[in-house]
């Protein structure tokens, strides 16, 4: 049996790119691309990625052995799944990118940046998840899910969150009581469209998606595996259609939605946000979050919350997120 992560970190194919074991069959599409399909009918088509930025380690690591478990047998697979390790360039060499930030590429928007080694991996991974979703629903798994997995730059004073993308029609009502269950501290609901991975899964596959900020980024073997187990617990519980526990967190699940996107549009960009700021840290109304010639961002509602502030994003790119309570 391979080893997911390290066959991807060696850029080589496996000896064997399909398989089966007693519960289930599993093709290796490409490099961090393996679908898994139990050999009973379901009802589930289930994405799971990690890895969009090659520097978000732990998560890799959690999908790596939930893909053990699963091909040991030591956990059953009641649902049609696609593991997505994203960037292996990156996850090469510790990088969020290693030329441009992939998570804002996905809907075709890889199509106005220079190409590169992540516009190609971009418009790969779309077509995996199309294909997976397309096979899924005439095996009847028509039910699609993303959960796309992510650690932050900055220390956060909610720990673990999710961002849920714009989309037309209600959030699930399944993966939000999952997410509750999952011991998430807070969901931010977007609330203009982007080139994230999730977008794009919501809006093209009408899956229910959510993107999982779970910690703070760290190197491979750097992780407290500790500070994961409740997302993991919750993972292996949704791939196995097994019940989860009530959520266990004594605070219950703050909601925030997205105020202001912060955009850097030129090279003379300010950020007034301080460099060991936490995620989610308040800003009273008039502070000047961000400025650049002609346009200067301010904190508009009595208090805004600050999310992912980062100066040194490309030109047009997101520099972080002003968010309220709701
Ligand atoms: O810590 C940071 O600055 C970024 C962490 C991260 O990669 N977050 C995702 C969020 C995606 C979303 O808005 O749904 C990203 O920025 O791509
Ligand atoms: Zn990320």
């Amino acid at each position: 049996m391979f080893d997911f992560l390290s066959q991807t970190l060696s850029g080589e194919p496996p000896t064997a790119t399909t398989g089966q074991t007693a519960q289930l069959d599993w093709i290796w599409r490409a490099q961090g691309i393996l679908e898994l399909s139990p050999h009973h009918a379901c009802d589930r088509a289930v994405v799971v990625s990690a890895g969009i930025h090659g520097n978000e380690t732990a998560p890799i690591e959690l999908l790596n052995q939930l893909v053990s478990e699963l091909l040991s047998g030591l956990l059953p697979l009641k649902v049609r799944l696609l593991v997505l390790l994203g960037n292996p360039p990156s996850m090469r060499v510790n990088k969020r990118f290693v030329d441009a930030d992939m998570n804002r590429m996905f809907g075709g928007r890889h199509a106005r940046f220079c190409p590169n080694g992540e516009t190609g991996r971009a418009c790969e991974l779309e077509q995996a998840m199309a294909l997976f979703y397309h096979t899924s629903s005439a095996a009847g798994a028509i039910r699609r899910f993303h959960y796309d997995l992510h650690t932050a730059i900055r220390g956060s004073l909610h720990v673990r969150f999710g961002l849920l993308p714009l989309q037309g029609r209600p959030h699930g009502a399944e993966m939000l009581s999952w997410l509750d269950a999952a011991g998430l501290d807070a969901l931010v609901f977007h609330r203009s469209p982007g080139g994230t991975f999730t977008h794009f899964s919501s809006e093209v596959f009408q899956a229910d998606s959510c993107t999982l900020e779970l910690g703070k980024a760290l190197p491979f073997g750097s992780n407290d595996h500790q500070q994961f187990v409740g997302i993991r617990h919750a993972l292996e519980a949704w791939v196995s259609e097994a019940p989860l526990l009530e959520r266990q967190a004594n605070t219950p699940l703050k909601r925030y939605r997205v105020t202001q996107d912060i955009i850097r549009s030129q090279e003379a960009f300010q950020l007034h946000i301080p460099a060991d700021a936490l995620n989610f840290t308040p800003y009273p109304k008039g502070f000047v979050i961000a400025e650049e010639a002609g346009k200067t961002y301010r904190v508009e509602a009595a208090e805004e919350y600050v999310l992912f502030p980062n100066a040194s994003v490309a030109v047009g790119l997101r520099a972080g997120l002003m968010l309220e309570r709701f």
